[in-house]
């Protein structure tokens, strides 16, 4: 089954986390680990929440916030109804192996990773794929760690869930009921083709945004005044070079040849802009301009 259009999950039926207690385990309680768990504690406050993670300060941290109930260990997650995987995408391919070796028959597993080709391999031929959903929650900040969590980030998001027909329809529909409780819209997609659109509205941006944050930087040491007349136009295009090479890092590694390929295609946009304005050629730069500016149209449709 490939469904490839958005839609809204109707539930056949009640939520299954409205059962007492259900044992909700995050792996990795970051800024999206922390905030999925936020609106689960939100949504059924009677669920139990654990934490797992190997920065112990991130473990208190989370846990002084109320965003966990208690840290657990992976020998816990025989007891778990849900486990989230919420660690840099290197990390997953690793940790998710070892989640599923250890689950019992009805836990849900899911990750949240920006990439997606490599992480369902990873887990393509282990016994428990079944219990396993591949999951890019389209929501996020700069930002990262426990205290980065935030109540409601999904809230009218996209969640893109790739080889759903892999994961056991029973356990299909109790994550998609609980990302549907968290107000998010559903597209289904295949790994290649998600990382190959990711690659342009998303890692395209990050890389960006890095390197005008660098060309100011650069150009800082030499012009003390440069950052004075910076003003919101700057702060906006460069918000995302705030974010974190830890997570980074390892998405570009895992998606290079899509980046690589994205990067030439900008690159040439670049430098065909820059041989305009050396020519002059002022109506061509209008005419580049005023082509881009259907993106408002574009953007504004896909918040409807
Ligand atoms: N930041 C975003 O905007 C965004 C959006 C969607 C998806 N994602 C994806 O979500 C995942 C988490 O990103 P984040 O922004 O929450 O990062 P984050 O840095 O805020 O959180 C990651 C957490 O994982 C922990 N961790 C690292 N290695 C671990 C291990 N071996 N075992 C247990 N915990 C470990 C870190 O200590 C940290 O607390 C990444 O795969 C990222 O690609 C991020
Ligand atoms: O809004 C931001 O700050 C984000 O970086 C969020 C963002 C994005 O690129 O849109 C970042 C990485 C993801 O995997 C998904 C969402």
């Amino acid at each position: 089954m490939t469904k490839s259009n958005i839609d809204t999950f109707q539930a056949s039926a009640p939520s299954p986390l409205e059962r007492a207690g259900e044992r909700i385990y995050v792996i990795g309680i970051g800024l999206i680990g922390g905030s999925m768990v936020l609106d689960i504690k939100s949504l059924h406050p009677e669920a139990k929440i654990y934490g797992i993670d190997t920065n112990e300060s991130h473990l208190q941290e989370a846990i002084a916030l109320g965003v966990v109930d208690a840290g657990a260990t992976f020998e816990d997650l025989i007891h778990a109804d849900f486990v989230i995987v919420s660690v840099p995408v290197d990390v997953a391919l690793t940790v998710l192996p070892k989640v599923l070796d250890v689950i019992g028959d009805n836990t849900i597993v899911f990750e949240v990773g920006s990439t997606k080709t490599p992480i369902c391999e990873a887990v393509a031929n282990h016994p428990k794929r079944r219990n396993f959903i591949a999951t890019h929650p389209i929501a996020g900040t700069e930002f990262s760690g426990p205290s980065a969590a935030i109540k409601g980030l999904f809230q009218g998001k996209t969640n893109i869930i790739c080889e759903v027909e892999k994961t056991t329809f029973k356990l299909q529909e109790k994550a998609l009921q609980l990302f549907s409780d968290m107000g998010m819209r559903i597209r289904y997609m295949d790994p290649k083709s998600h990382d190959k659109h990711i690659a342009y509205v998303s890692h395209l941006s990050h890389i960006s945004a890095f390197m005008l944050g660098k060309t100011v930087i650069n150009k800082e040491k030499d012009e003390q005044d440069i950052f004075d007349m910076a003003g919101s136009g700057f702060e906006s295009t460069v918000r995302l070079a705030k974010s974190s090479p830890a997570m980074w890092t390892p998405i570009f590694k895992q998606n290079r040849k899509q980046v690589v390929k994205t990067l030439d295609e900008y690159i040439s946009n670049l430098s065909k802009f820059k041989e305009l304005l050396e020519n002059e050629d002022y109506e061509a730069i209008y005419n580049e301009m005023q082509s881009v500016n259907k993106i408002k149209e574009i953007l504004n449709g896909m918040k409807k």
